[in-house]
């Protein structure tokens, strides 16, 4: 199974929560208990907000990433051959916001040449795809009426996702690091985001493929999932509770 993150693994029909509501310094740990997810923890409501809100990961989680092949086959090199040359920071600052895209264009490589950005961009575009089977899952969610959004390390490039997936369909881009000037894993991130959306962390379950990310979220209280695949995930939620059913089915 895709790996859930809280504490030691858990016996098989038991998912380990945070048990007492949190309260007090959001970066304190706090101890993990296990609980067993019945049927009735399904469908919890708070106050007419159905829970838990679910944080997704973007990249490599919902959409393919065009980086590691795409890209460096634009530019005719291996991926380590483009890293080698790439200048070292500047997509991060683009991620966080930090420059725009005219900055990126001129310090892409650190030697300063130039390239086709807008080629680059339809490089992109055309990478963008969903990861097999994670719509669906998104569109049985969103008929489950839960509230779901975006927390990614993404540059405003991602209107070019929406624009292309429009996976506004079934979440907000809440949560991007182009508009918080913050990435994953930064705590404080994880922080901005619990306190934007006025809820407990621990009503919160956040997907990511990367350990570290979702490492970072269950430090500050929220359950996290590492994706693995969509199916790993589908019997995950299944197991902390969530509703994946689908009318008809
Ligand atoms: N260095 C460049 C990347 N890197 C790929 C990143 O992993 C990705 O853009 C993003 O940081 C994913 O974050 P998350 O953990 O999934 O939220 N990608 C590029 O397109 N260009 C680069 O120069
Ligand atoms: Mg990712």
């Amino acid at each position: 199974m895709a790996q859930l993150v809280n504490a030691p693994p858990p016996p098989s029909s038991t998912i380990w929560f945070h048990t007492k509501p949190f309260s007090g310094n959001p970066r304190t740990r706090m101890a993990f208990n296990p609980i067993n997810t019945t049927p009735s923890s399904s469908n919890n409501k708070t106050n007419n907000r159905k829970l838990p809100i679910l944080l997704f990961d973007i990249m490599d989680t919902i959409v393919r990433d065009p980086f590691y092949q795409d890209v460096p086959a634009f530019f005719g090199m291996s991926l380590k051959e483009l890293i080698e040359c790439k200048h070292p920071a500047a997509w991060m600052e683009f991620e966080n916001g930090v420059i725009d895209e005219e900055e990126l264009e001129a310090k892409f490589f650190k030697d300063g040449r130039p390239f086709d950005l807008q080629g680059l961009k339809n490089c992109m575009r055309r990478g963008y795809t969903y990861i097999e089977g994670v719509e669906e899952l998104l569109q049985a969610l969103k008929q489950n009426n839960y509230e779901m959004h975006a927390f990614t390390n993404y540059p405003n490039w991602y209107k070019i996702i929406e624009d292309k997936l429009n996976i506004s369909k079934y979440l907000s881009w809440t949560f991007c690091s182009c508009t918080y000037g913050k990435r994953k894993p930064d705590p404080d991130f994880y922080l901005a985001v619990v306190e934007h959306l006025q809820v407990d962390p621990a009503s919160c379950i956040f997907i990511d493929d990367r350990i570290k990310n979702v490492e970072a979220a269950v430090g500050v209280g929220i359950t996290g999932l590492q994706f693995k695949n969509s199916d790993l995930l589908r019997q995950d939620l299944v197991r902390l509770g969530v509703n994946i059913s689908i009318d008809g089915q």
